[in-house]
């Protein structure tokens, strides 16, 4: 069964064509990585399939449960490490991952052996004790994506989760996403081209909404004649003319 199908999803502001009848298809434990410039789309289609905001049209599966028809049991397999901080910074690392825990039904002893597996899984131990305001921005989103993995979803979205990070803070991000791979399915939007072409299984590219090409980075370069990844991004990301 496919982690992700979704088939004409459409979200329609009053002012904007925001998602276009995308139709595509994520794997299990696939890495998929949504690419467009400001506004193709990308996250309005996250927050679709997180629940977040309602389709207007069309429809998405994620393991087979509809986000339409059964959005709870859509929601109940999915983490989401949102562009806005998730993460309260007045409580410690372990309160945050605690916290989270117990928002999804952990009873206190549950909590506590999750927030432990979070802590060693990301190496998050040596920061637990300390207030989530004193982290920088890379262990901060750290900690969102921990918080992103307590209930042990099986498909994980990440929005942009380098944006900001100085080049090794991004290094040691991109070694824990590859970590992931395989054992959860990740969808992550980014605008670095580089991290998109090195973490990524294969790439959607959008562009006023719509899908405008799907492949591994080496298929969009053959599809466009390019032999540098940007080039076939500029390529495939000009959006179009959308008539509303
Ligand atoms: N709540 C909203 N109300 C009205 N229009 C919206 C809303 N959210 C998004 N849009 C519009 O929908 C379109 C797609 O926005 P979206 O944020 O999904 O793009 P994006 O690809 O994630 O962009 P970015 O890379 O800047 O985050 C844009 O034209 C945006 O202005």
């Amino acid at each position: 069964m496919e982690a992700i199908k979704t088939a004409a999803l459409t979200k329609r502001y009053r002012q904007a064509l925001a998602v276009d009848r995308l139709s595509l298809t994520v794997f299990p434990g696939e890495l998929f990585s949504l690419l467009g410039v400001n506004g193709a789309g990308k996250t309005t289609t996250i927050k679709m399939l997180c629940g977040l905001t309602a389709p207007t049209g069309g429809n998405a599966w994620l393991l087979g449960d509809s986000i339409v028809e059964h959005p709870q049991r859509a929601k109940q397999k999915l983490g989401l490490s949102p562009q806005e901080t998730a993460v309260a910074p007045n409580l410690t690392v372990a309160e945050n991952l605690q916290m989270m825990a117990r928002i999804y039904g952990a009873d206190s002893a549950q909590a506590a052996a999750r927030t432990g597996d979070i802590l060693c899984r990301l190496s998050l131990q040596p920061v637990q004790k300390s207030l989530a305001k004193t982290l920088s921005g890379g262990m901060q989103r750290r900690l969102s994506i921990g918080m992103a993995l307590i209930s042990g979803p099986q498909i994980l979205f990440l929005d942009e989760p380098t944006l900001g990070l100085d080049v090794l803070a991004r290094r040691q991000l991109w070694a824990l996403i590859q970590s992931l791979k395989g054992s959860v399915t990740v969808v992550l939007t980014t605008h670095y081209m580089e991290e998109a072409q090195t973490l990524s299984d294969r790439i959607g590219i959008m562009a006023g909404g719509r899908l405008t090409a799907v492949g591994t980075p080496g298929q969009l370069m053959a599809q466009t004649g390019t032999t540098r990844f940007e080039d076939a991004f500029v390529a495939l990301a000009a959006p179009e003319e959308v008539a509303i």
